[in-house]
């Protein structure tokens, strides 16, 4: 019971999720360079800056966003990335024909100088995200929900940015019935793991104080959207 304007959505946010990647070169150097606590953290920096500004690009094709209000939309952008960014690096530490990133990315993170205490909930949710073996079209649908979360910080116009969400809700919800249809709850556990995206941005906000003690820095970009130096 999709109809003909909910498959029109569908395809017009996965051909933007798929059309706005990471640049190879850049996602190159994560096989490439050296091992070091240093190194891991600069080239995380390097990837979740260019990850910012991918995200960018495909909330504009969200059908809907860009008629937002303005600050609305940088609200919304500031408030989703952390968590976007934990269901794009979820999405490839999971993939089932490993991309060569999937090894390669786990041991950056995991000696990148972030506190053990992080490790075990980050690593669980990565866990819980490659159990539900998601489509490209859930995955891409999911991060547009995250990103359409009305109860983000200063945002206004709450009611506009809950009818946006609730239409997205809304074709998701058909598609997991019809896509794994001898799961009835799995629209339910996707939804379960937005719950798990809000308490890993809670740990990130200390993740980041814990680098920043060590006297990491952030790129420009970075500090911009999570508020931080
Ligand atoms: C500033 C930095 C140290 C940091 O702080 N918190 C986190 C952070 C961490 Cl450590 C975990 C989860 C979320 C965040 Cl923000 C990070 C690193 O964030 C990342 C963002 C994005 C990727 C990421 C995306 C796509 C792809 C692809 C692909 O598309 O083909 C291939 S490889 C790859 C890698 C990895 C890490």
């Amino acid at each position: 019971e999709i109809t003909k304007e909910q498959r029109a959505l569908i395809k017009a946010i996965l051909d933007a999720y798929n059309r706005h990647q990471i640049p190879q070169d850049v996602t190159k150097k994560l096989l490439q360079e050296q091992y070091s606590a240093e190194e891991n953290f600069l080239l995380l920096t390097e990837v979740a800056t260019s990850q910012v500004q991918v995200l960018v690009e495909f909330t504009k094709n969200i059908p809907g966003f860009l008629s937002l209000d303005r600050e609305d939309q940088i609200a919304l952008l500031k408030g989703s990335a952390v968590e976007a960014m934990f269901l794009r690096s979820a999405q490839v530490l999971s993939e089932k024909k490993p991309s060569g990133y999937t090894e390669v990315l786990e041991e950056r993170i995991r000696k990148s100088g972030m506190s053990e205490e992080f490790m075990t909930p980050m690593f669980n949710f990565y866990k819980s995200i490659g159990e539900l073996h998601m489509t490209q079209e859930e995955q891409a649908l999911l991060t547009t929900i995250t990103i359409l979360t009305p109860d983000r910080p200063y945002v206004k116009s709450h009611e506009a940015v809950e009818r946006l969400q609730e239409t997205m809700l809304d074709v998701l919800r058909k598609l997991c019935v019809l896509q794994h249809p001898q799961e009835p709850q799995y629209f339910a556990r996707l939804l379960g793991r937005l719950t798990e995206l809000r308490t890993l941005h809670h740990y990130h906000v200390e993740m980041l104080t814990s680098w920043k003690t060590n006297d990491h820095k952030f790129t420009p970009l970075l500090c911009e959207i999570w508020d931080v130096q």
